[in-house]
């Protein structure tokens, strides 16, 4: 439910941004000057330590994610893969006891600036879950658009329907879904929930996508649909995956990071770079042993 919350209540940008970067069909047209696309968001995580407590979760953990490319995080359950996820859009300063240092810079600003809202982080690092999570009882069409609801970002008619199709299209559900737009969301299957999902992340427009395990809960087939849909995203936002499963971030990663917490240390990055070579030619014997199933 927190999570559910989090994900919606995100401020919006501006009309103007919202459809300018929503380029299937024409846009209905806007009493707005006409606005160029933005370019896509890099993400670079400086020297991150987390703590829950006195409890080091993490400990200086640096890593790039470039632009338009789907960086993947794997390693063994409780390594923080999720937790240097949520501090990449500042969820974790949402758990009481939690705390970190280091710096989360989007296109070289730090998004822990004391300058900078926590509802800017939000609005361009949006987040997927592990659990598809929409409201069950609200439509589809609604589900899709919550996020302006939430916000108060006034949409007409046109625009909203616009705003629905473009997001459900470029989530991959369009097509299952387009005559029943008013049904519940929470008729949909499981796969089906979490392009909504997806959706619904997208029409606030963010830069980058975090997704956190976001087949683990889904069959074969639908998590097929989910990675085709990402690469198809990564075109116009920048994703970052956590993942257990090591054919998943080799068919859809450029880039992958492995971390590990060894024996009562907190969790580091014990190597990162190219997907390919990373399973093909690790250079660390943990990383080989990992991607080979030998642990984790
Ligand atoms: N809300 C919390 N309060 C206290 N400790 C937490 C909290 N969330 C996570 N932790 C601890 O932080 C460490 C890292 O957890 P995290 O969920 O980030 O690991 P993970 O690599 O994502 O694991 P998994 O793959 O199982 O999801 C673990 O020791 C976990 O118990």
């Amino acid at each position: 439910m927190t999570d559910q919350l989090t994900d919606v209540t995100r401020v919006l940008p501006s009309p103007r941004s919202l459809f300018a970067r929503l380029p299937r069909r024409s846009a209905p047209a806007l009493d707005l000057p006409p606005a160029e696309p933005e370019p896509l968001a890099s993400l670079e995580a400086r020297d991150i330590s987390a703590w829950f407590g006195d409890h080091q979760v993490l400990d200086r953990v640096s890593l790039t994610m470039p632009a338009g490319v789907i960086t993947s995080l794997i390693g063994p359950s409780g390594c923080g893969k999720s937790t240097f996820l949520r501090i990449l859009n500042r969820m974790h300063e949402l758990v009481p006891s939690a705390s970190l240092a280091g710096e989360v810079l989007i296109d070289g600003q730090d998004i822990y600036n004391a300058d900078r809202k926590l509802v800017e982080a939000r609005k361009s690092i949006g987040m997927v879950f592990q659990k598809p999570n929409p409201f069950p009882a609200m439509s589809i069409y609604d589900n899709v658009l919550a996020g302006l609801k939430l916000t108060g970002t006034h949409a007409d008619r046109d625009q909203r329907d616009f705003l629905v199709e473009s997001c459900l299209t470029k989530a991959g559900l369009w097509k299952e879904v387009k005559d029943r737009l008013r049904a519940p969301g929470g008729g949909l299957s499981g796969g089906q929930q979490q392009r909504l999902c997806i959706a619904r992340s997208l029409a606030v427009t963010p830069r980058v996508l975090l997704m956190d395990e976001p087949c683990s809960a889904l069959d074969p087939t639908s998590t097929r649909v989910i990675e085709e849909t990402m690469l198809e995203l990564v075109n116009d936002v920048t994703i970052v995956i956590v993942t257990h499963n090591m054919q998943q971030a080799q068919r859809v990663s450029t880039q992958c990071a492995f971390f590990l917490a060894a024996q009562g240390t907190p969790g580091a990055i014990v190597e990162h770079g190219d997907t390919e070579a990373m399973f093909s030619e690790p250079i660390d014997a943990r990383t080989f042993d990992y991607v080979n199933g030998r642990f984790g």
